[in-house]
C-alpha cells in the first residue's frame, strides 16, 4: 500500500500561540482521515501547512517517505485540494468554472463536464452563471471536480458546507468509493461521517493542555 503522507511530531503555532504539538499520523492508500477538533483547534492551519502555505512549523512532513517540500511537484501533481471557500467565480458559468479549475491538469470534454455536473445534481446548469446559483449549488460545482479529476490524494476542507442531506450522503459515497479504489482522503468536517473505517484525528488531543499532547500523542480511529 502506498504511504502518501506522513506527519511526525508536528507542532504548529499561530501568532505565538501553540495550536497543537506531538501530532502523528500517516495517510495511506485506502484511508479516509477526518480531522476533528473544536473551532480554532487548527484543522485548517494543518491543511495550510501541508500545502506549504504556513512554513513555520516543527516536525517532519513526508510525501511517499521523502521530505514533502523536496517532493512538492509530485505531491501537487497527485493532489486534489478543495478549500473551505468554494473557489467558484461568480461571473463564469458552471462549465466555464470547471474548465478553469481542471485546466492545470488537462483539457476535458464538454461531455465529461456535463456528466460531472449531473453527478452533483446540476444537470442542465452547465451554462448558468454561478452568481445566479445558491450557495449549495456553487459548492456542488466545486465538488464536481471529484468526478472529473483522476488524482489519488484529496484534501477537502469543510466539503459539506451548504450541502443538503442528499448531497451529503452522495459526497460520503463518493469519498468511500475513492478510498476503495486506493485513493486517500483527508477532510475536515464537524459532521459525523457515515463512512466505514474512517480514521479520526482529533486535534484537541494534541492541544497544549491535553495529556496526549504532553505525553507524546496518539490518534484515534
Ligand atoms: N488568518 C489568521 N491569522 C492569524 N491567526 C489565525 C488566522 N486564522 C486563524 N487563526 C488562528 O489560528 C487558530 C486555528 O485556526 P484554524 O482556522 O486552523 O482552526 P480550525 O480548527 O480550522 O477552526 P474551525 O473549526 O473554526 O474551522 C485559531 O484559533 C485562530 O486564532
Amino acid at each position: 500500500m502506498t504511504e502518501y503522507l506522513s506527519v511526525k511530531n508536528l507542532l504548529i503555532e499561530r501568532d505565538d500561540r501553540l495550536l497543537f504539538k506531538n501530532l502523528d499520523f500517516t495517510l495511506t492508500a485506502g484511508d479516509v482521515i477526518q480531522l476533528v477538533g473544536r473551532n480554532g483547534s487548527g484543522k485548517t492551519s494543518l491543511i495550510r501547512t501541508l500545502l506549504g502555505l504556513m512554513p513555520d512549523f516543527d516536525g517532519e512532513l513526508c510525501w511517499k517517505g521523502k521530505p514533502l517540500f523536496q517532493e512538492k511537484d509530485d505531491f501537487f501533481n497527485n493532489l486534489l485540494y478543495l478549500g473551505h471557500k468554494a473557489s467558484i467565480k461568480s461571473a463564469l458559468t458552471a462549465k466555464e468554472n470547471l474548465e478553469w479549475l481542471v485546466a492545470p491538469y488537462y483539457k476535458v470534454t464538454d461531455e465529461k463536464i456535463e456528466q460531472a455536473l449531473s453527478e452533483v445534481g446540476l444537470r442542465g446548469y452547465e451554462d448558468v452563471e454561478c452568481h445566479s446559483m445558491s450557495a449549495g449549488q456553487n459548492r456542488r460545482v466545486a465538488l464536481a471536480q471529484l468526478y472529473l479529476l483522476d488524482l489519488p490524494v484529496w484534501i477537502l476542507d469543510e466539503p459539506f458546507t451548504a450541502i443538503d442531506l442528499a448531497g451529503v450522503a452522495q459526497l460520503e459515497a463518493r469519498i468511500a468509493e475513492h478510498a476503495a479504489q486506493d485513493g486517500a482522503v483527508i477532510l475536515t468536517t464537524h459532521h459525523v461521517l457515515e463512512i466505514d473505517s474512517v480514521k479520526r484525528v482529533n486535534l484537541d488531543d494534541f492541544a497544549p493542555s491535553s495529556s496526549a499532547s504532553n505525553a507524546g500523542g496518539s490518534h484515534g480511529s
